[in-house]
């Protein structure tokens, strides 16, 4: 692991590193805060997944989590939304396919599937990193995301029973197999087939029976992507009549934004910590 930049804030540490990643087969960047806490004792790891067009950066720079995460004791891990670099398949046209739109699924179509392993990356490869390398209990794991992350966010905490204890989501894109946002990287990383792409969908997985015992999701009325990336109501229609407790906060005038994240963060930091 080579070490990018480290920066001292609120007592704690902000760090940006990279690796050499084998599920992914190119170096892989990723953010890492550390609080104060873990000078004394392990401390609880919550998982932060950002959207398309993102890299480990964006809410390093503006989600404004590092006072509360110090206060609160939790490491925070910002991992790339994709593979990188000149030889990993990109697309120059559509932002939501290729660099910075991996949508944490593991690719099985060529020439994604080289290098397009990123629910491997996040669930295996990186945690296994993190645990080696930071004074990180990982037996108190949370997950939270943004649009594609809350997607990626939601899907593992479905799909991973007893690895996170809390999750959370910032406009999350619910069901990716029916967003246009999403069919058209399913369809190029995970070919045509509905069944495989349900296993990554949060709504499909709930109707299938996945569980999770609760989710907070925060949601801008003035999202211009809302009605039609987004929809939670459909995520609200997926677990009514399940016992999965959702707590959906419609907030007006906010939108898609690292300002409306931000806003909100503190509420989701306390919400894993009270929970990991
Ligand atoms: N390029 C797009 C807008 C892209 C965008 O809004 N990306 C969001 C995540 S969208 C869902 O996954 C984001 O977080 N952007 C980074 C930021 O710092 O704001 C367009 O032109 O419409």
């Amino acid at each position: 692991m080579n070490i990018l930049s480290e920066n001292t804030a609120f007592g704690g540490m902000q760090g940006v590193f990279s690796h050499d990643s084998e599920a992914c087969n190119c170096e892989m960047t990723f953010a890492v805060f550390v609080p104060p806490q873990a000078t004394e004792r392990p401390c609880p790891v919550l998982w932060y997944l950002s959207g398309l067009t993102c890299t480990h950066a964006n809410v390093m720079e503006k989600g404004e989590y590092r006072r509360m995460a110090a206060e609160l004791g939790l490491i925070i891990v910002c991992p790339d939304t994709s593979p990188r670099g000149k030889d990993v398949p990109d697309s120059l046209t559509n932002w939501q396919l290729g660099q910075g739109a991996g949508f944490y699924v593991d690719a099985t179509e060529s020439p994604y599937a080289l290098n397009y392993q990123m629910e491997t990356y996040i669930t295996k490869e990186l945690p296994a990193l993190i645990a080696g390398s930071f004074r990180a209990d990982m037996d108190r794991q949370g997950i939270f995301g943004h649009s594609m992350g809350g997607h990626g966010a939601m899907t593992f905490a479905l799909k991973y029973p007893g690895r996170y204890k809390s999750c959370s989501a910032f406009a999350p894109i619910v069901s990716p197999t029916t967003s246009p946002w999403a069919q058209g990287a399913f369809e190029k990383y995970l070919g045509t087939d509905p069944d495989v792409w349900r296993k990554h969908d949060a709504c499909a997985l709930v109707a299938a029976g996945a569980r999770f015992p609760e989710f907070l999701i925060d949601q801008g009325t003035a999202d211009g992507f809302l009605e039609e990336g987004l929809k939670p109501w459909l995520f609200e229609a997926a677990v009514k009549d399940t016992d999965i407790a959702l707590t959906l906060r419609m907030h007006e005038r906010y939108d898609h934004s690292y300002y409306f994240i931000s806003t909100f963060m503190d509420d989701h930091l306390r919400w894993h910590a009270e929970r990991v």
